[in-house]
């Protein structure tokens, strides 16, 4: 059911009054890991069962490494095999330099988490260059190399025999039979449950996902991917050396055979059978792939190789989102189950920004030019030579027959593909070699012929974007809508949008990104009449109340003859016309072209 409520500005908003499933259980999912968390790291020491308080120290050291490699995995894409080499690090730097050459605890521990560091930024090298199944090799070949390393480098790790060392006063009682130890190892999971929720709730975090969810459209938002995938890998890196730098005096020996690529896995599986992406999924998913083999069927401990290749195979087959994610699917569809979608319409939110400033377009300064840009495919000649000057503040349709280069232009304008002759100058400036994320940064926004659409992120994060994409601080009257936004849509589904509703969404992105520049790739395919017509309006509104220079790319040639102020006309990756749209409609070598069609 829906009802029509008034603004403060007076616009009419359709709003859903069915409660939803909230789109974000994040926050208590790291509640709820606190408190499993509690419970099993205090709880055995508080019944002084030693065996207990052994195993969960070794728990809660993994659950803390399983969920930097949930971090790693989901929020940055990043498919690491070899996680259980950088907690390896942390553990062995630490106890050459504790246990073998006599320095403190706490300096053999900075020592071990540098080296951790280290092993992070070899991780993350191959990173800016592989990625997929690469990158899996690349870490899965780092994890299989490990123990040998070990071994061979015998003179400093004592190899085979490996090293023992002893801290006795972290073992003392603190408060209520619990050590200084159990305390550390319960508390640190529960950080780093917090951290990753932080960074995923922050900018980064959020543009981190996006980098890994779509690489092209993150450069289109001013967001490096490589340097994100970059910073996942040192935060994931530090994050596990820690986890090392606490199994030392867990477990007070290391060798080789401790950091095998068993380890690895055992990270990696916990995530898949908890749940990957979900923040709980490490705590349920490594009570299951540890406790099980390693307790519950301690007479199988030597199959436990088995035991984890068969649960992780069991839970993919049975619940394909881990054991969390099935419960959080399971929650959603429930409660939105036969609700239809929820209205996502632009026009009302225009009321917040309006003001009283009526632009023209420039007559002098140009927001775009290309001059004889050519790009090429191969034998494909998808721009042969195209000239076009969009001016500051202009509506410009760029039309075209399918095939006839209009896309790869803007590809090319956004930075996603070069040249390979002419130049182009944006906002007077060459940026003919400059990188997309850079181009973004200049103030050009764009939407993609296929909205770009996460379905991971709420319908308000997927707006959001926009918004930290943006260089310079929002104007009032965009924190005003972004606040009527946040505040309609901060827990809905981008999954139920309409195909029509999430172009509209990908719009809207572009307006709180507050670009100068923007470039609109078929936007009004798959809308309908209603929604066509709130497109034409923004559309107007950017340019004529807010300064924008548009460059409208479309089918529709209805919309573009209604909207545009000059329209350009490609043909086999040539421009063949460009005026205003009155005086192109007279064009019999226009004309000709749109036989049967809308203007003919
Ligand atoms: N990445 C690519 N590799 C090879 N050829 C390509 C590539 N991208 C585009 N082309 C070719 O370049 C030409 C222009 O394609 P482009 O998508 O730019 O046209 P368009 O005018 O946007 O078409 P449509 O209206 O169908 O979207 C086509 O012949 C297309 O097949």
């Amino acid at each position: 059911m829906t009802v029509s409520k008034t603004m403060d500005s007076g616009a009419q908003v359709s709003v859903s009054t069915t409660s939803r499933a909230r789109f974000n259980s994040d926050l208590p999912q790291v509640w709820i890991g606190i408190a499993l968390i509690a419970v099993t790291g205090f709880l055995p020491s508080l019944l002084g069962n030693s065996y207990w308080v052994h195993t969960f120290h070794l728990v809660n050291i993994y659950i803390a490494a399983a969920i930097f490699q949930n971090f790693l995995f989901i929020d940055a894409g990043q498919k690491s095999f070899g996680q259980g080499v950088l907690l390896g690090l942390g553990a062995y730097v630490t106890a050459i330099f504790f246990g073998m050459h006599g320095y403190s605890f706490a300096a053999a521990s900075l020592i071990g988490l540098f080296a951790a560091f280290l092993g992070g930024l070899l991780f993350a090298l191959p990173a800016l260059r592989v990625q997929y199944f690469h990158l899996g090799f690349v870490t899965l070949s780092a994890a299989i190399v490990f123990p040998q390393l070990l071994m061979s480098l015998d003179k400093w790790t004592n190899g085979i025999n490996g090293i023992s060392v002893a801290v006795p006063w972290i073992h003392h009682e603190v408060i209520f039979g619990l050590s200084w130890l159990t305390i550390m190892v319960a508390v640190y999971p529960m950080l780093a449950l917090v951290v990753h929720y932080a960074i995923r709730n922050s900018r980064l975090g959020r543009q981190m996902r996006v980098a890994a969810l779509s690489p092209e459209a993150a450069r289109t938002l001013g967001v490096k991917p490589g340097v994100m995938r970059f910073l996942a890998f040192i935060i994931a890196s530090i994050g596990t050396g820690i986890c090392g730098i606490l199994y030392l005096p867990a477990v007070s020996f290391v060798s080789p055979q401790g950091f095998n690529m068993e380890m690895s896995f055992l990270f990696f599986m916990a995530v898949v059978v908890g749940g990957r992406g979900q923040l709980l999924g490490p705590i349920i998913g490594m009570w299951i792939v540890f406790i099980l083999p390693n307790v519950a069927l301690v007479e199988y401990v030597d199959y436990r190789l088995l035991i984890y290749g068969t649960l992780t195979l069991l839970t993919v087959v049975l619940f394909p989102d881990g054991i969390v994610g099935s419960v959080e699917r399971w929650r959603k569809a429930r409660s939105v189950l036969g609700r239809g979608e929820k209205a996502f319409r632009i026009d009302p939110f225009l009321e917040r920004l309006k003001n009283n400033t009526q632009f023209t377009p420039s007559d002098t300064e140009y927001a775009v030019e290309v001059r004889n840009g050519v790009k090429r495919f191969g034998a494909v000649v998808a721009v042969g030579g195209v000239n076009m000057k969009v001016r500051k503040g202009e509506i410009h349709g760029l039309i075209g027959a399918n095939g006839s280069g209009k896309t790869s232009l803007l590809n090319v304008l956004s930075g996603l593909s070069r040249l390979d002759e002419g130049s182009f100058l944006i906002n007077g400036h060459d940026a003919t070699r400059m990188a997309a994320d850079r181009i973004a940064n200049t103030g050009l926004g764009r939407t993609f012929q296929t909205p770009r659409i996460f379905t991971q992120l709420s319908l308000w994060e997927n707006l959001r974007i926009g918004l930290d994409a943006s260089t310079t601080s929002p104007s009032e009257g965009i924190r005003q809508l972004a606040a009527q936004l946040e505040a309609e849509f901060g827990q809905d589904n981008a999954e139920l949008l309409s195909h029509g509703q999430r172009r509209l969404v990908e719009v809207m992105r572009v307006v709180l990104k507050e670009a100068d520049i923007i470039l609109f790739d078929e936007p009004a395919a798959g809308l309908s009449q209603s929604e066509r017509a709130d497109f034409a309006k923004l559309v107007r509104f950017l340019s004529r109340n807010l300064g924008k220079s548009v460059i409208l790319v479309e089918h529709d040639l209805d919309l573009v003859w209604g909207i545009a102020d000059t329209i350009t006309v490609l043909e086999q990756g040539k421009s063949v016309a460009s005026g205003a749209p009155e005086a192109l409609a007279r064009d019999p070598a226009v004309q000709h072209m749109f036989v049967g069609g809308a203007r003919a």
